[in-house]
C-alpha cells in the first residue's frame, strides 16, 4: 500500500485533503510541512500532501519556500478544499467561551480568523502551534485550562472537543489549495482523471536583472500564446533585499509546444525557467461526488 505523509496529528485540514485525493492511501503523520517534504525524499513516505495557498490568507509561504530551497519534487496533483474552522473547547469552558484566556491554532487558521478573534475574544493570548488539529488535540489533553482551539469539525469528533461557536473564518468563501507531492516524475494516474479534468504547470522564473519592463516583457511571453496565468506570486530568493523569483501558474498541460516555447523565449530574454510541476486539479466536491459514484456503480 502506497504511504501519503501529512501535517499532523490526525485530524488537520491536511489530512482531510490526503483522505480525498488518495483514499487508498496510508496516511502517516509528520510534525511539521518540511517534515513531511523530507519523509518522501528519505523513502518514509510515497508523497507528501501540503498546503499551498488559502483563499483568505494567500500563499504558505514555509511549503513554497522549503519547496524551492530545500525540497524539490514533483507536482502531481492538486486539490482544493473547503476550510471551515470552529472555535473548540472542552465540556468545562463550552458555557463559558467568550472567556477564555488562551486560544491555540496554527498560524494560518488564526489569520483566517482575525476579526472574530478581535471581536469575541480581543483579551485572549494567541498561541501558535504546529496545525488545528495539533490545538484540538492540547485542549483535549488540557481540559481544565481556560482555553480553546481553532480547527475543523473532524478534529472536534478526533479529541471528544465540543463546537462553541461554527465557521468563525473571517470570510465565506474560505479553501485552500493543496498539492500532492511526489519524488520523481511519475505522473498522478488513477480514476479520477477524466476528459474534463483541467491541469495546471506551475513554472519559477527569475529576472536576469532589474530593469525596467522586466516583468512586463516577462507576461508578454504568456499573453501573446494566449496562455492563461492562474497565479503570480513573487517570493525573495533570500540572497539580498529586492532580489526576487516569480512562481507563475498556467492554466495547462505541459504540451510540446506552448510550454517549450514560452521557455525558450523567456531563456533568450536572459530569464531563469524551470517548469515546476504539470499536475490534474480537482475540488473537494467533484472527489465526494465521483466517490459516490464509484460506490454507486459497485453496489448495482
Ligand atoms: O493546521 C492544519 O490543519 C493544516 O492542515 C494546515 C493548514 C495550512 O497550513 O494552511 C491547512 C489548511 C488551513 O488553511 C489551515 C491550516
Amino acid at each position: 500500500m502506497e504511504k501519503v505523509g501529512f501535517l499532523g496529528p490526525k485530524g488537520s485540514f491536511t489530512e482531510a485533503a490526503a483522505k480525498a485525493l488518495v483514499p487508498s492511501n496510508e496516511r502517516v503523520p509528520f510534525r511539521s510541512i518540511p517534515d513531511t517534504m523530507d519523509a518522501v525524499s528519505e523513502g518514509k513516505v510515497d508523497h507528501a500532501m501540503v498546503p499551498m495557498e488559502n483563499a483568505i490568507e494567500g500563499s504558505v509561504n514555509i511549503t513554497l519556500d522549503y519547496f524551492i530551497h530545500h525540497q524539490r519534487m514533483n507536482m502531481a496533483a492538486e486539490i482544493v478544499a473547503p476550510i471551515e474552522q470552529h472555535l473548540l473547547v472542552s465540556n468545562q469552558n463550552l458555557t463559558s467561551w467568550d472567556e477564555v484566556k488562551k486560544v491555540y491554532s496554527h498560524p494560518q487558521a488564526i489569520a483566517q480568523c482575525h476579526q472574530f478573534l478581535r471581536k469575541y475574544l480581543p483579551e485572549a493570548e494567541i498561541s501558535y502551534v504546529n496545525s488545528t488539529a495539533a490545538a484540538a488535540k492540547y485542549i483535549q489533553e488540557n481540559p481544565d485550562e481556560s482555553a480553546a482551539a481553532i480547527a475543523n469539525n473532524i478534529a472536534a469528533d478526533a479529541y471528544g472537543l465540543k463546537i462553541a461557536q461554527r465557521k468563525i473564518n473571517d470570510y465565506e468563501n474560505n479553501r485552500t489549495r493543496f498539492l500532492l507531492l511526489t519524488k520523481g516524475d511519475k505522473p498522478f494516474s488513477n480514476k479520477l482523471i477524466s476528459e474534463e479534468t483541467t491541469y495546471k504547470t506551475s513554472m519559477m522564473i527569475s529576472l536576469p536583472s532589474d530593469f525596467s519592463g522586466a516583468l512586463h516583457q516577462v507576461l508578454s511571453a504568456f499573453s501573446w500564446r494566449k496562455m492563461n496565468l492562474t497565479k503570480i506570486e513573487s517570493r525573495p530568493t533570500k540572497t539580498g533585499l529586492g532580489n526576487y523569483f516569480f512562481i507563475i501558474d498556467v492554466a495547462m498541460k505541459r504540451d510540446n509546444v506552448l510550454i517549450p516555447s514560452v521557455c525558450e523565449e523567456l531563456e533568450a530574454l536572459g530569464c531563469g525557467v524551470q517548469v515546476l510541476g504539470s499536475y490534474p486539479c480537482f475540488s473537494w466536491e467533484e472527489l465526494q461526488n465521483i466517490g459516490e459514484k464509484v460506490v454507486e456503480t459497485k453496489s448495482t
